[in-house]
């Protein structure tokens, strides 16, 4: 009985604050005596995943624009941690009585049980009750990872490379890495795993050709196989995960050849175990036109600059993280979930890569190298640039 009470009491409560919030943000229209608020239909509290949501419809004539202007409103009554969503008459206001965590520092150990099982795994971070979000390559193959500068893309793809690399062996998992900023993965020079890391647009054309026409045999040894995926061919004839990933892809978008091949590597690459991150400063329709970003199934929206970008990416609210909150996005998978990335400096990493370095380590593309030329020699540009794979 006294839950009963008790319960009535929060909801009287819950409700009379959603009104006082209405008044302040002028949502209300004024009769003689009085004023009518929009009508407040459900409140539900969440024990599990800590939230309070109220669900409220607009009267009719109320501008649905007032409510997103005056968000800062609601945020007055109910903390920061609030989540609007809705239309032109109903709406929702969820209400995270938890914060999500502002600092989390990268520990493997940490992550570990959670992409247990997986088979390329890509961490993401924690999300805001406090678990920690991972997803398998293998399921969901091409990421974009986009934020304005110094907004933490470059540190995510240091966590998810050092992640895979403890995960799997050399001979499970192959890393080939452009890094056009020439920023960042120097790293992880010398690390077996990894085939290539290319700093310039004609390494990364050889490095994509080389990949390209690795896809190419793998198409045909499914077909001699006669099996659907890389997972079902026989042990001896196992190939390894292929990761490509590409840090700042804005240098190389406007080459043909090189855009030509990453939407058939994006477009074939699930069955033959191969997958692509990409990262990008600024998303622009030019850059990330419908056909690469309908390929780009997961997106990592870290902090843009306005609503605009955010909507390329397809993470509307990334504008909204603060500059005071680096390694923060928001995940775009079937739903929107806003996550806090782990933090692994520089020297963490090479600290931890050290003991995977190989003395006998060759960059395989690096200055163009003879392998392209091997490729060339396998595979006309016929078949990598009209449809090879028909
Ligand atoms: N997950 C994180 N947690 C805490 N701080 C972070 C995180 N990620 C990044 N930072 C901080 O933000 C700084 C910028 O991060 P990072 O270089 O990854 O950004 P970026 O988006 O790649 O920028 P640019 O596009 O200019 O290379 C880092 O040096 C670090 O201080």
């Amino acid at each position: 009985m006294l839950s009963v009470v008790r319960n009535f009491w929060w909801h009287q409560k819950a409700k009379m604050e959603l009104r006082k919030a209405f008044e302040n943000a002028g949502l209300y229209i004024p009769l003689e005596n009085n004023k009518r608020f929009p009508k407040i239909h459900k409140i539900l509290a969440d024990e599990e995943q800590q939230t309070v949501t109220f669900i409220f419809t607009l009267l009719n004539g109320m501008d649905p624009k007032e409510v997103t202007k005056k968000e800062f409103v609601f945020k007055q009554h109910f903390g920061n941690n609030i989540e609007i969503d809705g239309d032109h008459k109903r709406f929702s206001l969820i209400v995270y009585l938890q914060a999500i965590q502002a600092e989390l520092t990268y520990k493997y150990n940490d992550i570990s049980p959670v992409i247990s099982g997986m088979k390329v795994p890509i961490v993401c971070g924690k999300d805001r009750n406090g678990n920690w979000i991972a997803f398998d390559a293998k399921t969901e193959p091409n990421t974009l990872i986009s934020g304005e500068p110094g907004s933490g893309k470059s540190t995510q793809l240091r966590s998810v490379i050092t992640t895979l690399i403890q995960y799997k062996t050399p001979e499970e998992l192959h890393l080939y890495l452009g890094d056009l900023k020439m920023s960042e993965f120097h790293l992880f020079k010398g690390i077996a795993h990894v085939q290539s890391i290319c700093i310039f647009p004609k390494e990364l054309t050889d490095m994509l050709t080389h990949v390209y026409s690795e896809m190419l045999k793998r198409s045909q040894l499914l077909n001699e196989e006669g099996v659907m995926h890389i997972d079902d061919l026989p042990p001896d004839k196992r190939v390894p995960y292929i990761v490509l990933a590409i840090d700042e892809i804005v240098m190389v978008m406007d080459n043909k050849d090189i855009k030509s091949m990453l939407i058939q590597i994006d477009s074939l690459g699930r069955a033959l175990g191969i997958y692509n991150i990409l990262s990008l400063q600024r998303p622009s329709h030019d850059i990330l036109d419908t056909k690469i970003r309908s390929l780009l199934t997961v997106r990592m929206g870290f902090r843009t600059t306005d609503l605009a970008n955010s909507r390329i990416i397809g993470t509307p609210g990334s504008e909204k993280i603060s500059r005071d909150t680096p390694g923060r996005f928001l995940l775009k998978r079937d739903e929107l979930t806003e996550i806090q990335a782990p933090y692994l400096a520089e020297k963490a990493a090479e600290k931890i890569l050290k003991t995977y370095k190989s003395s006998s380590w060759k960059n395989r593309f690096s200055g163009h190298s003879k392998a392209s030329k091997e490729n060339e020699e396998e595979f006309s540009e016929n078949d990598i640039f009209n449809g090879g794979l028909k």
